[in-house]
């Protein structure tokens, strides 16, 4: 296979409600999705998911655009790849930049997945035919308006409840939040709000029982989390901390975490997730899959991946309906008692509804050789 020509949308779509963590509030969405096609003809679906700003990683929308245009799909149109494990290696060369190089790497998957006449979940090794799903909240202006949204996602039949917490809003948050549903799947996300200074605040936390906490310190540290995981019972789960297999390892092998969030985009694509869950699943670490307030496509990837056989724990791969009035593929994302069916039509297994993405486009390239 290789790619003829590459179509870039640069989309933007309102969030139905505000999202916050400890890093900001996002209120919309901007982000990337590319068209490629190869030499026959067959078309593959990517999404760009980096956000605006460069607060949970350092990637942004802008960032993402830069590497794309001049030097991803350079480098990768005209390319000849028998297997789309082979971008990642293709790529190598080129530093860091997941979330850009994950987006097109999406695409080059569905038009493997569509010429193994496959979907893509069955192509890459995926196993389970319905996932259970979790949701993550935001940070809430109060705590009664917590206690509700939890309550509203909980009869909507999510399996897990995952809260952001930060300082000044964590102990007695959490506190609450067990009051009032003693025994709902609970687990928190500081995303890197704490120091080892607050080691004795974050001890307190053992003692509601939660799933884990996610990425309790520094965006780029193992170290400090394996100090803090001796002192805690709460097992830690990595979230920004793990980028590529080799920190899944280091991170593992430091004891810094027990549970590992995989993101497809922060990894720098299905290839490198999945070798990060093969290699959790021999070291007996669970796995789950993080979102990025995706669009469908980002959403379907995602959905495919969560269907190998270690995700076993709830990720936060919710319903389309979670972030969008309306999505870019029909059918959309539903989740049903808690459970997204993974789909079985070839490819990502969902279409992308154009006169949707036409519509939230603001800004289109073609680039073909
Ligand atoms: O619902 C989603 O897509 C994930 C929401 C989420 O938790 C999140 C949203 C924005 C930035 C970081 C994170 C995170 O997983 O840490
Ligand atoms: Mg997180």
């Amino acid at each position: 296979m290789k790619l003829l020509e590459v179509i870039l949308y640069e989309v933007e779509m309102n969030m139905k409600t505000p999202f916050t963590t400890s890093l900001g509030t996002m209120q919309n969405k901007k982000f990337i999705v590319l068209e490629a096609k190869d030499e026959a003809g067959t078309i593959g679906w990517g999404e760009g998911v980096a956000f605006e700003e460069p607060s949970y990683t350092e990637e942004t929308f802008k960032t993402s655009l830069h590497m794309l245009e001049d030097f991803l799909i350079p480098t990768l149109l005209g390319t000849e790849m028998a297997h789309p494990d082979e971008v990642y290696e293709i790529f190598r060369p080129i530093r860091r930049n997941q979330m850009a190089k994950a987006s097109i790497e999406g695409a080059v998957w569905d038009i493997y997945a569509q010429q193994q006449n496959k979907s893509l979940a069955e192509v890459i090794g995926g196993t389970q035919q319905k996932i259970e799903v979790g949701i993550s909240i935001g940070l809430q202006p109060t705590e009664e308006q917590l206690i509700a949204t939890i309550g509203r996602f909980l009869d909507e039949g999510y399996k897990r409840i995952k809260v952001k917490i930060k300082p000044g809003k964590d102990i007695e948050l959490i506190r609450t939040i067990r009051n009032a549903f003693p025994n709902v799947p609970l687990m928190a996300d500081a995303n890197s709000s704490y120091t080892l200074n607050e080691i004795e605040l974050l001890k307190q936390l053992d003692e509601f029982n939660l799933m884990m906490i996610e990425q309790p310190l520094a965006n780029d540290d193992f170290v400090d989390h394996a100090t803090l995981q001796k002192h805690i019972k709460t097992p830690i789960c990595l979230d920004e901390s793990i980028t590529s297999l080799n920190d899944a390892r280091k991170a593992i092998e430091a004891g810094g975490c027990r549970v590992v969030n995989i993101k497809i985009a922060r990894v720098g694509g299905i290839s490198e997730a999945k070798r990060i869950h093969d290699y959790c699943a021999e070291k007996n670490i669970p796995v789950w899959c993080g979102g990025m307030l995706e669009a469908g496509i980002g959403r379907a990837q995602n959905v495919a991946l969560t269907s190998l056989g270690n995700f076993t724990m709830p990720g936060d791969t919710a319903a389309s309906s979670r972030y969008w009035d309306e999505d870019i593929i029909t059918p959309e994302v539903t989740v049903d008692n808690g459970y997204i069916t993974v789909p079985q039509a070839i490819g990502l297994g969902y279409q992308v509804n154009r006169n949707a993405l036409e519509k939230y486009t603001i800004k289109k390239r073609i680039f073909s050789i």
